[in-house]
């Protein structure tokens, strides 16, 4: 029996469609994967049969669409809940084209849908992950015709009316089996009473390319709502400063580029007007003092209260600090971002941590470097905080998942670039949980150095990532 404890949300699942197809792996590919897999299943339960399909107008249907295709020799209607026109995406009409002289089609427009047939099988195509609330006609309509069906009901993927996440329903279809694919939903293991026997189909997602950043990550973690107010896209706090004035100047332009609506900088005084001087966005707070230190934990704490995200400890250049990185953790800080001297493994557990450490920084915390990715994971699961090593090839993991980013290229190993990184994973971690607003940052970093180099080849700087970060935001975004 497959692993049915790694279940994977439905969220999840639509970032890694949108990065396969990123990759090179298009969703075309894995709804003929999807449906064939229904199909070699159908087929199972014995050849000849009359099948009944309710198929929706999103991918869903469209896997059923593909499956008629592959059940040659089977006496196939198919009841679109909807006009061909209103079919929702480009792979699912192509598919719907292909098999109109395959099958019978009747498009139901009105909910009062009858079942003039006996049909052995009915498949359920209707709605899949991409459910959203109450169902609406004449979808609950079909509902409740097949769940008074004495067919044999196939539920493609999710049996419609289920919450595929939280294993809810006001109304479902009750299947005898669910054909799933690429991994379990959490739903589907709470409900099955709903969801009969689970089937789990491959689709073709190799296991590197499920783990790889990409548009999909920015999808998940970016978040933009343009009936805001100012703040509410995110509060920002930067501790940072003391040997060095550029690094948290960077961290917060940077965080201001990736959506943060406020972003405030705490340094030490005697270089306040020196940071502040970089930008008129920035907002600088002296910290009394030369390096921050103890007597200033009180203050910071103060201003902790007043944001969302902590970001702490580029360009402090004082390897003691760790013990008032620690120090601070225990005040109200919720969420924080370690870098550089702020990086510890000692981080009291109601605070959600996303550490930054270089494969150096990673060695004098922890020891040693990890030996692979599930290294990676094993660490973090330890210590319960979420590790964004940063490389050629930068592992995330929050000790559950682990995620790879391959965007970036050499010209990134100029300083400051670690500096940049921290500030987009502040911005995005005022509204996203820690895995993946730790993987969305740094695709968005990388692809950041990317841009600048398609522009200037290398030699760019940290400076010139700083402003094609809300360009790799909007080509991320707007990747579908
Ligand atoms: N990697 C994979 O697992 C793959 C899965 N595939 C299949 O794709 C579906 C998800 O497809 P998607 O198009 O995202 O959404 P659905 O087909 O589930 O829903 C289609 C539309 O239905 C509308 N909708 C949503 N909620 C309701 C509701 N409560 N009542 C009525 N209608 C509803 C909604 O349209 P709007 O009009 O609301 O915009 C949906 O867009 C997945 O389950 C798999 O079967 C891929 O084929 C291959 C890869
Ligand atoms: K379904």
């Amino acid at each position: 029996m497959e692993d049915m404890t790694y279940t994977i949300k439905s969220s999840e699942m639509s970032a890694i469609d949108t990065n396969c197809e990123y990759h090179g792996l298009s969703r075309l590919q894995l709804m003929e994967n999807a449906g064939r897999g229904l199909a070699e299943e159908i087929r199972k339960f014995g050849k000849d049969k009359k099948i009944l399909i309710f198929s929706g107008l999103g991918n869903n249907g469209g896997d059923a669409f593909v499956a008629v295709r592959h059940l040659r020799g089977f006496d196939i209607t198919v009841f679109l809940l909807g006009k061909e026109s209103e079919i929702k995406t480009d792979i699912a009409k192509r598919n719907f084209q292909l098999i109109k002289k395959v099958c019978r089609i009747k498009e139901i427009r009105n909910p009062d849908i009858e079942l003039d047939d006996e049909f052995d099988i009915i498949v359920d195509a209707m709605l899949g992950t991409g459910v959203k609330g109450r169902l609406r006609e004449p979808y609950s309509t079909a509902v409740e015709l097949i769940n008074s069906s004495d067919s044999f009901v196939v539920a493609v993927d999710v049996p419609t009316g289920l919450n595929p996440d939280t294993g809810e329903y006001d109304i479902c279809v009750i299947a005898d089996v669910t054909i799933t694919f690429h991994k379990y939903k959490p739903g589907l293991l709470k409900a099955s009473n709903v969801a009969g026997k689970v089937i789990l189909k491959d689709i073709g997602i190799p296991e590197y390319l499920e783990k790889l950043a990409g548009p999909g990550d920015v999808h998940l973690a970016y978040k933009r709502r343009d009936d805001a107010h100012k703040g509410e896209h995110g509060r920002v706090l930067i501790v940072g400063g003391g040997e060095y004035t550029g690094a948290p100047a960077l961290a917060a332009l940077a965080a201001l580029h990736s959506g943060a609506d406020i972003v405030t900088l705490a340094v030490p005084e005697s270089i306040k007007d020196i940071v502040a001087g970089f930008s008129p966005n920035l907002i600088v707070r002296g910290l009394k003092g030369s390096r921050i230190s103890e007597s200033n934990i009180q203050e910071i704490d103060e201003l902790i209260k007043k944001h969302d995200v902590l970001v702490m400890g580029m360009g402090i250049g004082d390897k003691d600090f760790v013990e008032i990185s620690e120090e601070i953790l225990k005040g109200s800080v919720r969420r924080a971002v370690l870098d550089a001297e702020a990086i510890t493994k000692d981080v009291p557990e109601n605070v959600k941590c996303i550490i930054t450490p270089h494969f150096g920084e990673f060695k004098r915390v922890f020891g040693r470097t990890p030996e692979n990715e599930d290294e990676v994971k094993s660490f973090a699961k330890k210590h319960g905080i979420t590790i964004l090593l940063k490389s050629k090839k930068d592992i995330i993991s929050d000790g559950e998942k682990i995620r790879v980013n391959e965007s970036g290229n050499s010209g990134m190993t100029v300083g400051g670039t670690g500096d940049v990184l921290a500030g987009i994973v502040g911005a995005l971690f005022c509204h996203a949980d820690p895995l993946w607003s730790a993987s969305a940052s740094a695709f968005i970093n990388g692809l950041a150095g990317d841009i600048c180099f398609e522009e200037f080849g290398y030699n760019y700087t940290a400076l010139d990532m700083l402003r094609k970060i809300p360009l790799a935001i909007k080509r991320s975004i707007e990747f579908l």
